[in-house]
């Protein structure tokens, strides 16, 4: 069994593979613009993250019952547990949803009843971040985190994403502030495709506890030296940098240069449907392709936890659990 994990930037609409899409459209009487499985993986080429949106947005359009939300989230979830998987923090996209004509309850009931029993099924504990579209207007977000209200007992976070370059989460001040009073932790993509100028808004105006990919802060030393000194997590997702090509190959990613420069890094898989490989998946390329050791795979393992939003005496636990693990990684 691979090494004990948390997965904390996955977007449960980036974990559709394509024989559930074309199983959700026959359920659903739907016709996909795709002869078969072979030539919808023939799609799943990308030159941005904009190409790659694209696509995302239109196959979710399968996604129309509370059933297809908890089939969704349960393929995952089986996946996730062979990867070494023991907490998810998962992030979803309501707007993406809400717009089509589903309510926030389809999504949430249906994503919730699978979340419920994943500790019993999988092992894996779970939680919700709601992402707010920051490629849509600031006053949607805040009408979503509203109609999100009577369901955050499954939500322990918001989050942005989407179209990063010429949405900067200043835009979102307010939405972050009034899930902030609600409770909520606070997170955001930022220096993915965009300037670290953004990763500094999304810790001065949005209050972000991590950074989901911040790749680009190695732009300003001043921000590497901010990250290290306050320990904010960086979710950094490396095939999905590569498929979207935020970054030339795997060979020259730059998650070795942020461990050396002493950030809490920690891997994840972000769309793994699209982007060719579940979470230790990416691990493993780590070590095929950067030469990461064992004890650096184990202390990407160990940052997992740290990183994620279980208490203090959880995170313990599980970091026991990973120094324990009988196999480097
Ligand atoms: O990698 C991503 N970046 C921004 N938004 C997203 N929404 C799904 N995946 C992503
Ligand atoms: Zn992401």
């Amino acid at each position: 069994m691979p090494i004990p994990k948390a997965e904390l930037h996955l977007h449960i609409e980036g974990t559709l593979e394509p024989e559930l899409a074309f199983t959700l459209a026959h359920r659903n009487g739907l016709t996909l613009p795709y002869t078969d499985v072979q030539d919808l993986r023939r799609a799943y080429s990308f030159t941005d993250l904009q190409s790659f949106l694209d696509l995302y947005y239109s196959l979710m359009d399968v996604l129309r019952t509370e059933a297809d939300f908890t089939d969704l989230a349960n393929a995952y979830l089986a996946r996730a547990a062979t990867q070494g998987v023991r907490h998810a923090e998962i992030f979803f996209d309501p707007q993406a949803h809400t717009s089509r004509g589903l309510s926030m309850d389809t999504v949430v009931n249906g994503l919730a009843a699978a979340l419920d029993t994943s500790q019993d099924t999988h092992g894996i504990s779970t939680t919700l971040i709601l992402c707010f579209l920051r490629d849509r207007p600031a006053a949607e977000a805040l009408d979503t985190l509203h109609q999100a209200r009577p369901h955050l007992e499954h939500i322990s976070a918001v989050g942005l994403d989407s179209a990063e370059v010429g949405n900067p989460p200043e835009n979102f001040t307010e939405v972050f502030t009034a899930a902030r009073d609600l409770g909520l932790h606070r997170v955001a993509h930022a220096g993915e495709e965009g300037p670290a100028s953004y990763i500094w808004q999304a810790l001065d105006l949005l209050g972000a506890q991590r950074i989901d990919h911040g790749i680009r802060c190695l732009d300003d030393t001043d921000l590497v030296a901010h990250l290290a000194t306050t320990q904010i997590p960086l979710t950094v997702c490396p095939l999905s940098n590569v498929r979207l090509r935020a970054v030339p190959d795997l060979a020259q990613h730059p998650l070795p240069a942020l461990m050396d420069a002493g950030l809490l890094v920690t891997v994840n898989s972000d769309d793994p449907s699209y982007f060719g490989g579940y979470v230790h998946d990416n691990f493993q390329a780590l070590h095929t392709h950067l030469g990461l050791n064992g004890d650096q795979l184990r202390q990407l393992a160990r940052n997992s936890f740290t990183a994620s939003f279980l208490p203090p005496r959880r995170k313990a636990q599980l970091i026991a659990e990973v120094d324990a693990h009988p196999h480097p990684w």
